[in-house]
């Protein structure tokens, strides 16, 4: 009967069997059209997702068997619970079908857009992909012109493009959402995080956050007026969008050469592992050897072979994108990036890594809790690691100082601080924003002839940043951000950016390290290594809280950690901007940059 706790649990059993053949399945046919974009893979990848959707019905309509939302057994209460929450496959075959080929289009244009008519270029027709051309560009040039090119060219060739197919998908993302019982798709995403006033706490780690990046801001605003002196930043204070170092500006990394306080001790690790003729490999097996030194799993023998870890150099179309995946058969993982030799994807290897790590330690739970304690969570993991990699002690470690720094010079020390700061801090606006803009098209308060000009009230307010050439309601900037044509949520990498310094404080202690929080790397500490598997190994089996609190000992996500670890750059920076205006109006200027 209903409620025959025994039968209940056999059907469990045959469930997670079941899935452990039908998701393998899906993945396998995703993974082949993402390795190479053909219209043949687009249409199995279709076949397979629709098999899955009517896997996740037919199981749904199982559980409703059970009056498991009365279950006394935690474990299998929230296993059902789980498994009838399906998403999209909700939906109805046809308009399943509609939204997937709404999604696969904007993927398809996002991946394989390319920008021409590069000023300068004697070949007008000649073609540049964002990765790695137009990125490097970003990185690198200080050429006005050239940057504002390679700005607007990537936004006519993937946002400009995307509109309806992003108003069809947000149509019946909203009607899945409500046929789940949420009264839109922002509600359902934000369900995961099972946290009473999401929406609340995540404002109010922004604003604890605020004045932080407001320094970083009125700083790289100061440095960068002198770097274009002549060339117009608005009266409204905001910077130009495409002076920061990256298409997005989510990461100022790259202006680092411009923004260290003491520009002879460079951190120049990209250069160190250039001539030490670094392979994509080589970078694969540091990555690992870090978390094997801490106790952690191994890959997998299959993982190098199976994994796509450069960019494919026989022109077919693939996302470049970085991602990880679980192929939910507890035997296959894979990651699929376009590397560079480059310290940025040294750190993107260890977030891939971390992402795989997790999937290697919740292999055994149900299928079900196979996924982060939040969305977060997963997000952190790599990011945790690479703090500690990245401190000047440990690039001492494994040979990426260069042999006459200090790792302990004070000033190093700064340098190294402000490096992460142009990482770290810079991001937080970003990360908090594009959900914030989501959020709002999902509750309908955005119609999509206001998609653009909400997209910019919220870079202009809350970013600081504004658009270096005249933007329309025709254009769809949004969509020139991965994760928007991608539908992959975004506030995951706000709370990361949170929790990761959270961890980082805890698993210090672990470690036993004594001293500034910044210069810690947890190296080889297995009690570390020990209480980040124990945590991982809960995947979504318990509320998030209870995963923190392993780690932690807290059940709150707070921002003093990450404060703590600025501290000294923070003291720093107010010195350095004394004398300059902190913040930006609400609203960007009128003027665009167009000279
Ligand atoms: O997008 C990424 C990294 C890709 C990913 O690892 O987060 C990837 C995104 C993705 C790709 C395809 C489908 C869905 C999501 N996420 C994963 O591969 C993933 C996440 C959770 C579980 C399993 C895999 N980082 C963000 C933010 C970020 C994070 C850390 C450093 C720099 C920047 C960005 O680049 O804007
Ligand atoms: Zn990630």
């Amino acid at each position: 009967d209903r409620n025959n706790i025994t039968a209940a649990k056999i059907w469990l059993e045959e469930y997670n069997t079941e899935a452990e053949k039908v998701r393998p399945e899906a993945q396998e046919a995703s993974w082949t059209w993402n390795t190479n974009i053909t219209d043949y893979n687009n249409r199995l990848k279709l076949e397979a997702e629709k098999k899955k959707s009517e896997f996740d019905k037919r199981s749904y309509n199982q559980t409703l068997n059970w009056d498991w939302k009365n279950f006394t057994e935690i474990n299998a209460k929230r296993q059902f619970y789980k498994i009838a929450d399906i998403g999209e496959s909700v939906l109805p075959t046809d308009k399943f079908q509609q939204i997937t080929k709404a999604k696969s289009n904007m993927q398809s244009v996002y991946s394989k857009a390319r920008v021409c008519n590069k000023p300068g270029d004697q070949d007008p027709s000649k073609c540049y992909p964002l990765n790695p051309t137009l990125e490097n560009i970003m990185a690198k040039s200080t050429d006005w012109k050239e940057l504002a090119w390679a700005w607007e060219g990537w936004r006519n060739e993937t946002g400009r493009k995307m509109p309806d197919d992003y108003e069809k998908f947000v149509e019946l993302a909203n009607e899945a959402a409500g046929m789940n019982g949420y009264t839109d798709n922002g509600d359902y995403w934000r369900s995961w995080y099972e946290t009473e006033n999401f929406e609340k706490q995540m404002e109010e780690l922004f604003i604890g956050l605020k004045d932080l990046y407001k320094l970083l801001h009125a700083y790289a605003r100061k440095k960068l007026k002198e770097r274009f002196v002549g060339h117009p930043f608005p009266d409204s204070g905001q910077i130009p969008a495409h002076l920061l170092g990256n298409m997005w500006a989510q990461s100022w990394g790259n202006l680092f050469t411009l923004l260290a306080p003491y520009p002879g001790k460079p951190l120049d690790v990209t250069e160190m592992m250039r001539e030490q003729n670094y392979t994509t490999r080589k970078m694969f097996d540091l990555s690992e050897k870090f978390f094997t030194d801490l106790g952690l799993d191994p890959m997998p023998p299959k993982f190098y072979n199976d994994s796509m870890l450069d960019k494919p150099e026989d022109g077919r179309d693939v996302v470049c994108h970085a991602s990880a995946w679980d192929f939910y058969n507890r035997k296959d993982f894979r990651i699929k990036q376009c590397t560079q030799v480059t310290m940025d994807w040294l750190i993107t290897t260890h977030h891939e890594m971390g992402h795989v790590q997790y999937f290697l330690q919740y292999k055994d739970q149900p299928v079900v809790f196979r996924r982060g304690a939040n969305p977060g969570f997963h997000e952190a993991i790599g990011d945790v690691l690479a703090l500690s990699v990245s401190t000047p002690k440990h690039l001492k470690k494994i040979n990426l100082l260069r042999p006459n720094q200090n790792p302990d010079d004070e000033e190093l020390q700064l340098n190294f601080l402000m490096n992460q700061a142009l990482k770290k801090i810079a991001f937080i606006p970003f990360g908090y924003l594009i959900d914030q803009w989501r959020w709002k098209v999902f509750k309908g308060e955005t119609k999509k002839d206001e998609y653009n000009e909400d997209w910019w009230n919220l870079r202009c307010k809350h970013q600081g940043v504004s658009p270096p050439v005249q933007r329309f309601n025709t254009d769809f900037d949004a969509g020139s951000k991965f994760h928007v044509p991608n539908n992959t949520p975004y506030i995951r990498y706000f709370v990361s950016y949170v929790i990761q310094f959270q961890f980082h404080k805890a698993l210090c202690k672990e470690a036993g390290h004594n001293g500034p929080l910044h210069k810690c790397d947890i190296d080889q500490s297995t009690e570390a290594g020990n209480k980040l598997a124990a945590m991982m190994k809960l995947g979504s089996s318990k509320e998030w809280p209870d995963a923190m609190e392993a780690i932690t000992g807290q059940r709150k996500m707070n921002v003093s950690d990450l404060i703590e670890y600025f501290a000294p750059l923070e003291d720093w920076l107010k010195k350095e901007v004394k004398n300059e205006t902190l913040g930006w109006d609400d609203q960007c200027g009128r003027i665009w940059g167009n000279g």
